[in-house]
């Protein structure tokens, strides 16, 4: 069984120039799946908001909501490095709401680490986070939670300026001790340099090719009623919704034309040429007893029908 990866491992593979892989995942199946195709780190993201429970934004997803998904998440990656979002406002209201929301993350969800999204602005945050021995991902760019402010999904640090403060952010949360940094939807250039002037690991999500790592968000990639599916910073690798709609289709038509359940999906239907030859001892006798070939059980007659079956087996023995 391969080793989680450990936050001193993740720094050594940017040295050595190998990327990073990350995925979003939300429950226990998605995780093990995950788990068992390799996957360097689990994300619990926030974004479970949009994709598992149906909301327009991530905002409304509670803390509650995160430490639920990350417990079911680790059960099924127990040998995966697992980060777990913190939701809208839980580390903002303040450095001891902070610490105790996070520890929620790690003590009842079982995380490793913990992402919040910002940068110079939560460096506090961050690095009393880490001296409490939580480590932390950083994720600036576009931060979804604060899609009011930013008006819309866009893409960051186009601008000069934009840019520049984007690149103190990383730097900041670098010095505030975080492990990593997220970089999402920003341009190729700017990632790239934020890339080289960090010692911590970029993971990038619309950023381009440089970054030291790359995540993605499972119903996304799989496009499984995703919202998001056909963005330009996704690719598809299957498509796993039109498999389970046309799967679920079939189960439909059938039921409905009583195809399914069929013979075989059903109990106490007895074969006789199967139940009587083992009455009485094997094909060949119930061949030779035309008689007892045609005897058909009563239904509800199982069980006497096993007992005969055992006193026979009793006979032979
Ligand atoms: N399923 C899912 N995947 C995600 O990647 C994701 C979420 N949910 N929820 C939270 C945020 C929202 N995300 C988004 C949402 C929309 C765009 C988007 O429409 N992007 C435009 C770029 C617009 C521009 O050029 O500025 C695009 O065309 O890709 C990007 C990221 C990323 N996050
Ligand atoms: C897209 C990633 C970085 C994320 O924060 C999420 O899935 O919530
Ligand atoms: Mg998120």
């Amino acid at each position: 069984m391969k080793q989680a990866l450990t936050i001193t491992k993740m720094k050594k593979m940017k040295q050595a120039g190998e990327p990073i892989t990350m995925l979003t995942a939300y429950d226990y199946p998605s995780a093990k799946l995950a788990e068992e195709a390799g996957i360097d780190i689990i994300l619990v993201g926030d974004s479970l908001g949009n994709v598992v429970l149906g909301y327009d934004t991530t905002i409304p997803v509670t803390l509650d909501d995160m430490v639920y998904h990350t417990r079911a998440t680790v059960r099924g990656a127990t040998n995966t490095f697992v980060v777990a979002d913190l939701s809208f406002m839980t580390y903002r209201l303040g450095i001891e709401t902070t610490l105790r929301n996070a520890a929620r993350l790690m003590q009842e969800g079982l995380a490793s680490a913990v992402k919040m999204e910002g940068g110079a602005d939560i460096a506090d945050e961050v690095s009393a986070l880490v001296r409490a021995g939580i480590p932390v991902m950083g994720h600036i760019g576009l931060t979804p939670q604060s899609v009011h402010q930013l008006g819309g999904y866009k893409v960051q640090g186009k601008l000069p300026k934009e840019a520049q403060q984007l690149i103190d952010d990383a730097k900041a949360l670098e010095a505030a001790g975080a492990f990593a940094v997220v970089l999402e939807l920003v341009t190729e250039p700017l990632a790239e340099r934020i890339t080289k002037e960090l010692s911590i690991p970029t993971i990038g999500i619309g950023a381009g090719r440089a970054c030291d790592g790359q995540v993605l968000v499972f119903h996304d990639l799989l496009q499984y009623a995703s919202p998001y599916r056909e963005k330009k910073f996704v690719k598809t690798y299957a498509d796993i919704g039109s498999t389970i709609r046309t799967a679920i289709g079939s189960y439909v038509s059938e039921v409905k034309a009583r195809v399914f359940p069929a013979e075989q999906h059903a109990f106490g239907v007895v074969e006789p040429s199967v139940e009587i030859s083992n009455l009485y001892g094997g094909a060949g006798s119930a061949a030779a007893d035309p008689q007892a070939a045609q005897q058909q059980p009563e239904p509800g007659n199982e069980q006497v029908q096993e007992k005969e079956l055992q006193h026979q087996g009793g006979v032979k023995a």
